[in-house]
């Protein structure tokens, strides 16, 4: 029996696994996820070419543990655990020291938990579920995969913050996110497009999190997301951008405590703040209440204006795609986005966005529009089975 890899994805509100057999070309065995964690959560389930299944899980919020114990029997009813060899984690925040995947020993997870302040809401989960998954499956080795990595080689100027020297030598700095995702879509153009992978391109992960990267010649020069996982664009629950005099304020002003302020700016903002009604973008398309038009308005509108300041820094625009939750499935804020774009020469053609192919612009658009459905979890075995391979 040829050994199994699984790969584990924990965003915002999701927990998207898969797994594959350990063969070069990661031929895959099952998918699924369990979405919407924090209401109404659903587990979707397909096997290799088979159509996918579903089953409610009440009325939630599910916590994460549960979440990882649902997928264990999935991986469970379809494999012997003796054949799973490796557990691969997306695991957000790398620092400075995990440029590249890396076993999951206590030393590292020790480094690991340290980064748990910057990146509060995801960090302490992905590594839970790597505790968990060291228990559930004791003979596999887990390796994480950093959504930081593929922003290590910005330039400098991408990565700093105009703070004291002091400050910034001790890691106070851009990190930028999303890197699994983002290095996904790079290996895709690449496929498509060859080494320069489609030139100068802005890839718009949209999804709970969301943030924009800009990348030349498949390398990211430039992205949304900062220090932590609440910078840039209006996300689900998260603030994005902020005047930091407006923390400043909340804490002397206002009497706020920081963990008061830190639930604030990562679970109670965003969309969901601005609406009052949910953080989901599909619902929220979905009513015709206005408070949940203006959260829509505030998400295109900031979306629009970071994408002239990342064409800025590409000095020029050959590209843009779409991806995640939002940008895939979603041709109305594409739309909307690509209005907000169009002084850079984008079109989008309205009947081929309807149809949720790759390419969604008209053929005199100066720059191509694609959707580009994301694969985290591909991504993250094939890092795993690279570092396999170099044991
Ligand atoms: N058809 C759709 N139209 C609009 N938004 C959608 C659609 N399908 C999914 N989404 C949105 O995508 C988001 C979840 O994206 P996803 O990338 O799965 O998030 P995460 O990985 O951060 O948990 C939610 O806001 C959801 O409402
Ligand atoms: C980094 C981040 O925001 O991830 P997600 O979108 O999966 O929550
Ligand atoms: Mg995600």
């Amino acid at each position: 029996m040829v050994p199994v890899i699984l790969a584990l994805n924990a965003g915002s509100s999701s927990l998207k696994f898969a797994l594959y057999e350990r063969r070069a070309s990661l031929p895959l065995v099952l998918k699924g996820s369990v979405a919407s964690l924090n209401s109404n959560p659903r587990l979707r389930v397909s096997g290799a070419g088979e159509p996918a299944r579903q089953r409610d899980l009440g009325a939630g919020p599910l916590d994460i543990g549960a979440a990882v114990e649902i997928v264990a029997d999935e991986i469970r009813s379809m494999v012997g655990v003796s054949r799973l060899e490796a557990v691969g984690h997306r695991i957000v925040h790398g620092g400075r020291t995990f440029t590249s995947p890396a076993f999951l020993d206590d030393d590292v997870v020790e480094d690991l938990r340290r980064l748990i302040p910057l990146a509060p809401i995801h960090q302490l989960q992905n590594l839970e579920i790597a505790d968990r998954a060291k228990k559930l499956f004791p003979g596999a080795a887990q390796v994480g995969c950093f959504d930081t990595a593929f922003h290590t080689g910005r330039p400098a100027v991408a990565k700093a913050y105009a703070l004291p020297r002091e400050l910034s030598e001790t890691g106070i700095q851009s990190y930028g996110f999303h890197g699994v995702s983002f290095g996904y879509i790079s290996s895709e153009l690449r496929k498509s497009y060859g080494p320069p992978a489609g030139g100068k391109v802005i890839v718009a992960h949209l999804g709970s999190g969301a943030s924009l990267c800009a990348m030349l010649d498949g390398k990211s020069v430039a992205t949304t997301m900062g220090f932590s996982p609440l910078d840039g664009l209006v996300m689900s629950t998260r603030c994005g951008s902020l005047d930091p005099g407006v923390v400043l304020y909340l804490l002397q002003e206002r009497s706020m405590r920081p963990d008061e302020v830190a639930k604030l700016l990562y679970d109670q903002s965003g969309l969901l703040g601005i609406s009052g009604m949910t953080g989901d973008m599909q619902r929220l398309l979905e009513s015709d209440r206005p408070e949940a038009r203006e959260a829509i308005d505030l998400f295109v509108y900031r979306t629009g204006r970071e994408i002239g300041s990342l064409a800025a820094a590409l000095g020029g625009l050959d590209m843009l795609v779409f991806t995640a939750g939002i940008g895939e499935n979603s041709p109305a804020i594409r739309d909307m986005i690509g209005k907000a774009a169009r002084w850079l020469g984008v079109q989008i053609d309205p009947d081929l966005n309807l149809q949720n192919g790759t390419l969604v612009s008209t053929p005199t658009s100066k720059v191509r529009v694609l959707v580009i459905p994301t694969d985290e979890e591909v991504a993250v075995a094939r890092e795993v089975l690279q570092l396999l391979e170099t044991r």
